[in-house]
């Protein structure tokens, strides 16, 4: 029996365009999103242990143990198997998770729901909890809006709060994504009075890979510009070299580029007080293989 998964990759989203196009009678908001996989990203390692224990062998500054959607969706699992999968009873379903933070928090790639996604995939394998994708996904889904992508495997025409997918193929192409130096937490920009919450909605057959339209505007963006002028002067510098805009709630924005060196180009003129990275878009999540289809 495996008793150890190391190195999991817990991949960043970039939302390539958000609108926003209606709220559901619980506050939550209805969206239409293309969900893009890239290559940047946290890292998480597993340990079997002998006991029922989830333990965070790792710190992340400012995520308390009891909040950390690690160890949140380490114990969803937990308890779903415990009740779903009498061939397990007897049998200890602890872990020692392990993560090395690359992803920035409050960014809007998504680190929080994949490193839960990561973990889900990981346990319910070293477990051997037999859960499918659409079963984890239902979990996920209790941990946040942005989980069940992740789990998903593949990049995604995403609606209602974004756990209504479709598969997308998208082009191959490098981002420069430039953190401004904020960080924006999600509610703040979804309860604002000045966020537009009736775009029209779009269907799917009307972009397809390469028209201009998978890039479309991100509704969130006007709210997150009157109120952090930080990330205004990013979409302003990085505006410069091609079409930039801000993924899900912010703060990171990028700028998409079709050949790598030109990426670079730019990665290298990134004034220093921001933080930047260039990221290959990726067509399928590192783990995918983990979960039948
Ligand atoms: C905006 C998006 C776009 O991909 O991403 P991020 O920028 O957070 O990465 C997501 O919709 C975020 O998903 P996620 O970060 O999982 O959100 P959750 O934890 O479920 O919700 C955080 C808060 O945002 C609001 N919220 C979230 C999603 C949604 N469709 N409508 C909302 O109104 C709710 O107020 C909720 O309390
Ligand atoms: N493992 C985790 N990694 C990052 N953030 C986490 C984690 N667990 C809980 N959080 C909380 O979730 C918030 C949103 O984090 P994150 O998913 O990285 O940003 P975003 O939703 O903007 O993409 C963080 O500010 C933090 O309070």
């Amino acid at each position: 029996m495996t008793r150890t998964l190391n190195n999991c990759p817990a991949p960043a989203k970039l939302n390539l365009f958000l609108h926003v196009t209606g709220r559901r009678p619980d506050g939550y908001h209805l969206l239409q999103t293309v969900f893009q996989l890239v290559d940047f990203n946290d890292l998480l390692h597993f340990e079997l242990r002998d006991d029922d224990q989830i333990r965070r062998s790792t710190e992340i500054p400012g995520v308390p143990e009891e909040s950390d959607l690690i160890v949140r969706a380490a114990r969803l699992l937990q308890g779903a198997l415990r009740q779903k999968n009498s061939a397990l009873a007897g049998t200890p379903l602890g872990a020692n998770i392990a993560i090395e933070k690359n992803l920035p928090m409050g960014g809007g790639l998504g680190g929080g729901s994949s490193d839960a996604a990561t973990t889900l995939m990981a346990l319910n394998h070293l477990w051997q909890g037999g859960l499918s994708r659409q079963e984890l996904m239902d979990l996920g889904l209790q941990l946040g809006a942005d989980v069940p992508f992740f789990l998903f495997g593949r990049n995604a025409f995403a609606e209602g709060i974004g756990e209504s997918l479709q598969k997308l193929d998208t082009p191959g192409l490098w981002f420069v994504i430039i953190q401004p130096g904020v960080t924006i937490p999600t509610e703040i920009i979804f309860s604002s009075s000045e966020l537009t919450r009736s775009t029209k909605p779009v269907k799917m057959t009307d972009f397809s890979i390469g028209t201009k339209k998978l890039f479309g505007k991100n509704d969130l963006e006007a709210v997150a510009v009157s109120k952090f002028p930080e990330v205004a002067e990013a979409i302003k510098w990085l505006g410069n070299y091609g079409e930039a805009r801000m993924t899900g709630s912010g703060a990171c924005v990028f700028c998409a580029f079709t050949e790598e060196h030109d990426a670079d180009k730019v990665l290298k003129l990134v004034p220093s007080q921001w933080k930047a990275w260039k990221a290959k878009a990726m067509q399928e999540h590192p783990l995918a293989g983990l979960l039948e289809s």
